[in-house]
């Protein structure tokens, strides 16, 4: 384990902000914060990183780095007049860093960034900006890092690519990556654990693929022969080419999946739970 919270509090005057909140990060492991807007997430990450106080609770940090973490809080703070490498190199002095002109390259093509690039950051792309934001983040070698809201502004390209980027960090580097959103589609597949916060407290926890499952009311299933089914005539199904979006309260999918595979003439070859965010967020009764 690299990072544990353990029963955080925070309030400002007297509105709650985090009401005990406890989360543990391993080493190479993406980790998902996700809560709807004012939930607490930032403070959370503000807290992490030494930039607010907490009230009561424990943060241990076990890594030998010099810089053990690392982080983007809401959008990166840049020099918008200096170019990329400017940046890197006024933020690495400012981390106590001296970096050649070869290694502060080396340090924006690590996240997809041209060094051949002079132009102020001004002129950069919000994705561009946000990988210039992770370049700082990731000076000094730290072993975790935190993103908090790293993929908006950007388009689903820029989404996608910023998640393998993130998903090569994790994987070759080793490094614990603790990221926040609002938004399922960002976190759902690139999350190896995912916590739910609502209103200052951690309201699921767990692998990322249960705790989508668990908040989910449909599930799109792919196969051939669907509409034949006798499994689905009594369902609430829709149908479309090669899939059925299956609505299901009650009853356990995997019953459902079970009687679709006896039934003769029918191949199965996904079901992905479609996750409602309202039941998401819901607070699990007790
Ligand atoms: N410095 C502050 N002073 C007073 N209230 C604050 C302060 N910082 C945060 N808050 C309040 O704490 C609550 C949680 O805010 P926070 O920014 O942590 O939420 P969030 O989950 O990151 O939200 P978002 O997704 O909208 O960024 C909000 O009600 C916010 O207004």
């Amino acid at each position: 384990m690299i990072l544990s919270a353990g029963d955080v509090c925070k309030s400002y005057d007297s509105l709650k902000v985090l009401k005990g909140v406890s989360l543990e990060l391993h080493k190479g492991e993406i980790c998902g914060l996700i809560g709807p807007n004012g939930a607490g997430k930032s403070t959370l990450f503000r807290i992490l990183l030494g930039l607010v106080s907490r009230d009561s609770g424990s943060l241990q940090i076990h890594s030998e780095s010099s810089k053990p973490l690392g982080g983007i809080i809401e959008k990166p703070a840049l020099y918008g007049y200096l170019s990329a490498l400017e940046n890197l190199r006024v933020f690495a002095r400012i981390q106590g860093l001296e970096l050649t002109k070869a290694e502060l390259e080396n340090e924006l093509l690590q996240v997809g960034l041209s060094p051949d690039r002079t132009d102020p950051v001004r002129n950069y792309s919000m994705g561009m900006k946000q990988r210039l934001g992770l370049a700082i983040a990731l000076l000094n070698d730290p072993e975790c890092v935190v993103l908090d809201e790293p993929f908006s502004g950007l388009d689903p390209i820029g989404i996608r690519t910023l998640q393998d980027e993130i998903r090569t960090l994790a994987g070759s580097r080793g490094i614990g990556i603790l990221i926040s959103s609002h938004n399922l589609v960002e976190l759902g597949d690139l999350c190896d654990r995912l916590y739910v916060i609502n209103q200052g407290e951690i309201i699921r926890h767990g692998p990322a693929r249960e705790i989508l499952q668990q908040a989910a009311k449909s599930y799109l299933i792919y196969g051939t022969g669907l509409k034949a089914s006798k499994t689905l005539a009594s369902a609430d199904v829709e149908f479309r080419t090669g899939s059925a979006l299956l609505h299901l309260e009650g009853p356990n999918i995997h019953q459902v999946l079970q009687h679709l595979t006896s039934e003769p003439g029918i191949t199965l070859t996904a079901c992905v739970p479609q996750t409602n965010l309202a039941a998401l967020f819901e607070k699990t009764p007790g």
